[in-house]
């Protein structure tokens, strides 16, 4: 089964990635939609980062191609291009599973240091921005404001003065998202973004990525162990077990599959069917 996608931000075509004797990623091929939220789920040990790993430039794919599509129809071919250009040129962008901001500065310079490639070409690479050139000076001025503008709609403007160290968890998360937005991606990238929430918080996350998929027109692609995010914002799941791509759909799709049941439940390939037909008489009950 493979969802298709008309109009793809993102093509992943027969991915491996092999770490000495163990296949990490096996044979995986699946498409995002431009403006869709495309999660990618599976058990502890699937592959999931390891997929991120390799579409952000972290890893290098032991196989396969990996394709950003832009509208102006301009391809670039991730697994090829240093890591560094991913954000700047393919505008991928992501967080990680461990937050990783600078902890002792601010949340206003996080989101300016998010934009530091912008700052740079502007300065045209010398002191531009010391001596004041007019086109760093109008650059500094839009990285503000795009900075102001995403700590207001990540609810963070009374926290722009404060370390990113001092705030509670679900707001680190959320800085995380600010920052990487900073830099204008087609693809947002999160890794397991819910992780450490609590209800409230992660519902307040699932309207922040709604918000960006419906304002920015910035397709996002999901690695999430929280049920209620996936179910409740994606447009479309891809199941990965051993590496494998199980399931690839909807969320309704992905809810009554009994293989995706069975990889969650740890039971064996033969159990498949018995579980199958639970799921069918439960529906009927
Ligand atoms: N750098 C590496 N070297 C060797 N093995 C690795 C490396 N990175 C990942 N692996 C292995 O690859 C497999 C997939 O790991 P990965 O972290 O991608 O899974 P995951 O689905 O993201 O898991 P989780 O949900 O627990 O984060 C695991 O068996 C892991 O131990």
């Amino acid at each position: 089964m493979a969802h298709l996608i008309d109009d793809p931000i993102l093509t992943v075509e027969h991915l491996n990635m092999r770490f000495g004797g163990l296949l990490a990623v096996d044979d995986l091929s699946f498409s995002a939609g431009r403006r869709d939220i495309t999660a990618l789920i599976g058990p502890n040990g699937a592959g999931k980062t390891t997929v991120f790993n390799c579409i952000t430039g972290f890893y290098k794919p032991t196989e396969g191609r990996i394709t950003a599509h832009h509208e102006g129809g301009e391809k670039y071919l991730l697994e090829r291009m240093d890591d560094f250009k991913i954000p700047k040129v393919a505008k991928v962008a992501r967080t990680f599973q461990n937050i990783r901001l600078f902890g002792g500065m601010t949340v206003l310079e996080n989101l300016m240091v998010g934009q530091h490639n912008t700052l740079m070409i502007a300065s045209n690479f010398t002191f531009g921005g010391i001596f004041g050139l007019s086109g760093y000076k109008r650059a500094e001025k839009e990285a503000l404001e795009l900075a102001e503008y995403w700590m207001e709609q990540t609810g963070l403007t009374y926290r722009a003065d404060d370390a990113a160290s001092d705030l509670p968890y679900g707001e680190q998360r959320k800085l995380e998202i600010a920052r990487a937005m900073c830099t204008k991606p087609k693809l947002l990238c999160l890794d397991e973004p819910a992780a450490g929430l609590n209800p409230r918080e992660s519902e307040e996350l699932n309207k922040l990525l709604l918000f960006i998929r419906k304002e920015r027109d910035t397709g996002i692609l999901l690695i999430e162990h929280d049920m209620n995010v996936v179910m409740g914002i994606s447009d479309h799941i891809i199941v990965l077990d051993y590496g494998k791509k199980i399931a690839d759909g909807t969320p309704e799709e992905i809810r009554n599959d009994p293989s995706v049941i069975a990889a969650y439940l740890g039971v064996a390939d033969e159990e498949v069917e018995e579980v199958e037909h639970e799921i069918e008489e439960g529906a009927s009950s």
